[in-house]
This record gives C-alpha cells, sequence and structure tokens, in this order.
C-alpha cells in the first residue's frame, strides 16, 4: 500500500505541491486531475523519488521512498513511471524495447510476456520497426508496454494516452486498464482527460495550484463537486441560484443534462447558440441575465425554449453519501 503523508515538494519559492495526504491500495486506481500546470507530474515524480521532499514522507509497505540524495539511481524499483515524454531506445525494435526490461535468465517467460504486451498493445505488427520511425501514439504504446514489462507493483502515469488517436484509444484504454485490474497493479494516473477518469478511477484527487482540493472516491467527486473549479475539470457546468434547491442567494452547482427542455415548462430562455455534440446537443442559452448550458437529446427548432430544472435528479444528487 502507498501511503503519503504531508507530501511538500517546491521547485522554487511557490511552484511545487503543499501537504498532500493520501492513499492508494494494491490494485486500487487513483486520477489526479486539475488543471495545466497545478503540480500533477510533480506529484507523481516525487512519488516515484525524482526529488528529495521538502517535508513529509512517502511509504510503499514498509519502505520509505527517497529522493536523489539518498539512492544513486533514482526512482524506486517496484514502481513504473511513465513520463509524458516517453524515453525509449530509438535504434531498437519496438520487441526489445518491451523485452530488454526482462529477465534474460528466462528467455521463454521474457518472449511470452513480451508477446503478451505486443498483443495488449496492439503492436504486434510493429514489433521489427525500430522505435525511431514509429509515430508519437506508437511510441507512446511502445513506452506503456516498457513500463508494464516487468510487473510494477505501482505504475505512474503521465497523461498515457495523450497521442493515442481516439480509434484506438477506447479500447485500448478499457484494455489496459483491466489488465492492471487483473494484475492487481495499483495505479496513479495523471491526466486531462475525463474518459481516463469516470468509469475507471476508483478515487480521484484535484490538485490546484499545487493544494490538494478534493480527494475522496469518484463518484463523490463528480457527484457532489466541491466548487466550481472542481465541477468544471468534468466538462461545461453551470452555477445558477435555485431557490427550490437552495433558498438563500448561495448558487448551485448544475450539470447540464440537468436541464430538461420541455413545452409545458415555465422557465425562459433564448438560445444563443447550438452546438451538435453527437449523443446530443449543447445549447447556450440566455436566461435572467446569465448564459445557461443545456445538454438536450432534441434539438431546439425556435429561439425560444421553455425548460424546467430537474428538481429530482439535482436533490437525488445533492443528497448523495458515498459510502
Ligand atoms: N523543473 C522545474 N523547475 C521549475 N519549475 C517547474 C519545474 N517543473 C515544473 N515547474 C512548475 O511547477 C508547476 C507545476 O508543474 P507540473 O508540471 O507539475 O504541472 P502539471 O499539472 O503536470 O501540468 P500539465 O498538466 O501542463 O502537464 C508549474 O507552474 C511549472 O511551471
Amino acid at each position: 500500500m502507498l501511503k503519503v503523508k504531508n507530501l511538500t515538494y517546491l521547485h522554487n519559492a511557490s511552484e511545487g505541491v503543499k501537504n498532500i495526504n493520501f492513499e492508494v491500495q494494491p490494485g486500487e486506481f487513483t486520477a489526479i486531475i486539475g488543471e495545466s500546470g497545478c503540480g500533477k507530474s510533480t506529484l507523481l515524480k516525487s512519488i516515484f523519488g525524482l526529488y528529495d521532499l521538502k517535508e513529509g514522507q512517502i511509504f510503499w509497505r514498509k519502505d520509505e521512498i527517497k529522493g536523489p540524495k539518498y539512492n544513486l539511481i533514482p526512482g524506486y524499483e517496484h514502481f513504473k513511471y511513465l513520463a509524458q515524454e516517453f524515453d525509449l531506445m530509438p535504434y531498437i525494435s519496438v520487441e526489445e524495447n518491451i523485452k530488454k526490461h526482462l529477465s534474460r535468465q528466462f528467455p521463454e517467460e521474457s518472449q511470452q510476456k513480451t508477446d503478451e504486451l505486443l498483443q495488449l498493445l496492439e503492436l504486434k505488427d510493429l514489433k521489427d520497426k525500430m522505435v525511431k520511425n514509429l509515430s508519437g501514439g506508437q511510441k507512446q504504446r511502445v513506452a506503456i508496454g516498457r513500463a508494464l514489462a516487468k510487473k510494477p507493483q505501482l505504475i505512474l502515469f503521465d497523461e498515457p494516452f495523450s497521442h493515442i488517436d481516439q480509434f484506438k484509444k477506447h479500447k485500448l484504454r478499457r484494455e489496459i486498464f483491466s489488465y492492471l485490474k487483473k494484475e492487481n497493479i495499483s495505479l496513479i494516473v495523471a491526466t486531462h482527460d475525463m474518459d481516463d477518469v469516470l468509469g475507471f478511477a476508483d478515487s480521484i484527487m484535484i490538485l490546484k495550484n499545487g493544494k490538494q482540493i478534493d480527494y475522496r472516491k469518484a463518484e463523490a467527486v463528480y457527484t457532489k463537486p466541491k466548487n466550481m473549479y472542481c465541477a468544471s475539470l468534468f466538462g461545461e457546468v453551470n452555477q445558477l441560484m435555485i431557490p427550490e434547491i437552495k433558498p438563500s442567494s448561495e448558487k448551485t452547482i448544475i450539470y447540464p443534462e440537468e436541464i430538461k427542455i420541455s413545452e409545458n415548462a415555465t422557465e425562459e430562455a433564448d438560445v444563443l447558440n447550438i452546438y451538435f455534440k453527437g449523443q446530443h446537443y449543447m445549447i447556450i442559452a440566455k436566461y435572467k441575465g446569465e448564459e445557461i448550458i443545456i445538454n438536450s437529446v432534441e434539438k431546439p427548432t425556435t429561439n425560444q425554449i421553455k425548460f424546467h430544472f430537474d428538481l429530482e435528479k439535482i436533490n437525488n444528487r445533492l443528497n448523495y453519501k458515498s459510502e
């Protein structure tokens, strides 16, 4: 189990990560999200042992993970860190890049593991190609293969699918994440892509300016976001005064799918823009002087729409209790 206690690492007077606390169980998947520059990569690198902490401690089981001051080769042996800039061996083949990290003493097992990873990452047809001649997305898949070759106990992924096209990404992501679960490998992933998070992450940590803003079970973080910053990380969101929900002047966070267009509704808004999003239309409308965002399966046919807030859905969400 990983235990991060009060971790603080600063690159300079203010930039870095401050007072981070969390735990990751074997096989658990934690996502670290937040705006660009909030400290996600710094946190991953600190956990891997690439930095000497200013304060705090990191433990994997009974081992304390220390920085470069204490280690000849920085990086903890049971972890794998997949950086944004994956460093592969450019002049050897895809297959050799993966196999290089496996034991030469057991060539049969090494070959079997390499074949398994080439299959998982859809790299079989590229196995003999020199890495320098691969595309960015192909290199990223080789880097994932290399990280998984010698089974780590914890893997730290920094934007693992950022170079991989949409066409391959969805299936690949499902397969890699189920492979990690099956092998009971813990995962911490830093990402901007909510498809890496929702549906896969057990827990989510939200960072802002290097500080831990939220850390709860994934469903709780989405269902009861702490503030607009947290909610906005999952997509477009509204913040509106709805007296039926909160009688005070306090605003409520409303997801666009919690507003329903209907002929018989009493609320009215003027349509400003409609965006076709495939499964639904995203409608930007003016309501009581403010812009609101509504997701609707039906495309509005008039410039003025009638709608209601789905109070039952919103109340259910706000009354959500995590286990
Ligand atoms: N080696 C460094 N020296 C000085 N400042 C740094 C260094 N690395 C990162 N920083 C700064 O620390 C802050 C956090 O950077 P970090 O790379 O951890 O953010 P991030 O959340 O991973 O960003 P992104 O999502 O854009 O990858 C940023 O303000 C960045 O400019």
